[in-house]
């Protein structure tokens, strides 16, 4: 039985004037499951991401979601459809506790025109709490006092409140700890295993080989590979990212592009 992805790239393209940035890119990312996103520095990544965000319009190729191509028009297009993207540096406000950072910009009001904080209260300690979420002692709290490990978690559980179906994650461990990247990590997962679709933005090998389900290589912006996680070594990963191939793998630049994962 074949799943229909979540989100499906096909033959994307998008060039910056002269500059090739991706060529002819597939990837497939499906409910339920981590789809690590690798590649070296300047490979293409944060440009792909952008692509599906509707930050950047794709010059050939499509976009298919839930099976269907979509021309993604901008940002506010692409949260219709479901997609959130938690940047590497989150974008929460500081100044804000964590109910108005999940809320903000769509803060819920009363039939006076008052905001609803006890409606709004509920709703993100609800999130929290479906991801399990015991470290944040109170809802109420400033972003501010938060740890980095605490304000991935905020920001990540903005993805459930807002019943994201696609959630492309940033290098989300990129500044911390060894206990708090075990606790993001294990977030991720448990993302994944509320249906969403998750992407993971990772130069972290061991972080993707502990949580991915499937793994798209870009190399000089063209997929080298997609490839299932159990069917690969770290090190075979690593040739991908540095080489464009693994010899071990039998796959080349040219034949594995949009190999099936
Ligand atoms: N707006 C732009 N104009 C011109 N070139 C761009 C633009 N944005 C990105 N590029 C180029 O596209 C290539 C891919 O960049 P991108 O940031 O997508 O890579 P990345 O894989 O995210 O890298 P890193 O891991 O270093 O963040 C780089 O060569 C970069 O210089």
């Amino acid at each position: 039985m074949t799943t229909q992805p979540t989100l499906e790239l096909r033959g994307v393209d998008k060039s910056f004037g002269p500059v090739h940035v991706l060529s002819s890119v597939n990837l497939t990312a499906l409910s339920g499951e981590v789809t690590a996103l690798v590649g070296d520095n300047g490979a293409g990544k944060s440009t792909l991401i952008k692509c599906i965000g509707g930050i950047h319009r794709i010059d050939a190729g499509e976009l298919v979601f839930d099976g269907t191509p979509h021309v993604v028009t901008g940002p506010r297009d692409a949260a219709q459809l479901g997609v959130e993207i938690v940047y590497q540096d989150l974008a929460l406000a500081d100044n804000l506790d964590i109910v108005q950072n999940m809320f903000l910009g769509r803060e819920k009001v009363t039939g006076l025109h008052t905001l609803d904080e006890n409606s709004m209260e509920k709703l993100a300690r609800q999130a929290l709490t479906t991801l399990s979420v015991r470290t944040v002692r109170s809802v109420r709290q400033q972003v501010a006092s938060l740890s980095g490990g605490q304000r991935q978690t905020v920001a990540i559980a903005k993805s459930v409140l807002w019943q994201s179906k696609i959630v492309i994650l940033d290098e989300p461990t990129a500044a911390l700890g060894v206990a708090q990247t075990e606790q993001v990590l294990d977030l991720v997962r448990r993302l994944a295993e509320h249906g969403v679709a998750v992407i993971l933005v990772s130069h972290n090998m061991n972080d993707v080989m502990k949580v991915a389900d499937s793994i798209g290589v870009l190399f000089l912006g063209r997929m080298a590979a997609q490839v299932r996680r159990e069917d690969v070594t770290q090190t075979q990963v690593v040739e991908l990212i540095t080489a464009g191939r693994s010899g071990d793998l039998g796959l080349s630049r040219e034949e594995s592009t949009g190999a099936a994962i």
